[in-house]
């Protein structure tokens, strides 16, 4: 981890505990909002470890998915995680959100939370955002309620009816709409929109909740090249104010945006380095990039 990632952590805790201040004062509404990022900013990133993972296993059947895996990833960075099909890189995903619980081994956000005490939306709760492969927006409804949609905190129809945007929201949703290019698609029904402005809108409703952890599985897959590359500047944008850890076989898309990239095989770490070095490493080739 560099100097720069750990000074990058330190400032985004510093931004929450200003935004927690805030929300706190404004009340009201805002509270909701306020409730989520004060979740985020208890993440304890001062030993330079958002997420961190130590002989980590699981088995399916008796079949070890998982091989005391232990990975770490820096606040602020973008790790790209490569591995050929059936290296357990969504079932890695799937135990960082509480999806499938180890059999064994330490999972942890931070250095003090425990995310194998926790359920899945306590997990989406605190701060851990997963984009699926196929985009799954609501195709009826437009950009910008689909991206309303991501910030209702209240519970219930009616409530959910009547639940407006505060400033801070409105602000913030404009901002999204910036970071994600579909500023000038805000009322168009999302439906209509390309493959890729999909993925981009659905990655705008997970930003809408500000995450501090990222896990983005294939996210170019079937986009064009044009697309591609789009992605390729929207999570080089991301990096430093989130941690991201995406999942990806594209090779071009994972060359523009990594800089450490973890080779999984056979449900453990089998490389790790900047992409030369692992695509120069004769294991990787054998077992992967040589296919
Ligand atoms: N619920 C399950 N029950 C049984 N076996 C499973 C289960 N989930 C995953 N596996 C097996 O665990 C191994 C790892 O699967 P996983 O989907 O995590 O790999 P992957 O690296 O994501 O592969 P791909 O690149 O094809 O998506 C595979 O052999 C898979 O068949």
């Amino acid at each position: 981890m560099t100097p720069d990632l750990l000074q990058q952590g330190a400032q985004r805790v510093a931004e929450h505990a200003k935004l927690v201040s805030q929300a706190t004062e404004s009340g009201g509404r805002s509270a909701g909002y306020g409730r989520v990022v004060q979740d985020t900013a208890q993440v304890d990133v001062t030993h330079g470890r958002i997420l961190y993972l130590e002989d980590v296993s699981v088995s399916f059947d008796g079949f070890k998915a998982i091989n005391k895996l232990s990975l770490d990833i820096a606040p602020g960075e973008l790790r790209c995680i490569i591995g050929p099909n059936g290296a357990g890189k969504t079932t890695m995903m799937d135990i960082i959100t509480g999806k499938t619980r180890p059999d064994e081994g330490t999972v942890f956000f931070g250095s003090t939370i425990d995310l194998l005490r926790h359920n899945e939306p306590e997990i989406a709760q605190l701060g851990i955002g997963r984009k699926f492969q196929k985009p799954t927006v609501f195709e009826h409804l437009t950009v910008f309620e689909n991206l309303e949609l991501a910030l209702k905190t209240p519970k219930g129809v009616k409530a959910s009816m009547f639940f407006k945007l505060d400033s801070r929201q409105s602000d913030r949703l404009a901002e999204v709409l910036h970071t994600i290019h579909l500023q000038d698609s805000v009322r168009v029904q999302a439906g209509t929109l390309s493959h890729g402005q999909k993925q981009w809108l659905e990655i705008g409703m997970l930003l809408m909740q500000d995450p501090k952890l990222l896990l983005l599985d294939e996210p170019v897959a079937g986009m064009t090249d044009h697309e591609t590359e789009r992605t390729a500047e929207l999570f080089l944008t991301l990096k430093g104010k989130h941690s991201l850890m995406v999942v990806e076989h594209d090779m071009s898309f994972i060359r523009t945006i990594s800089d450490i990239v973890t080779v999984l095989c056979d449900g453990s770490v089998l490389a790790q380095g900047t992409l030369d070095q692992v695509q120069a490493d004769e294991r990787v080739i054998e077992v992967y990039l040589g296919r």
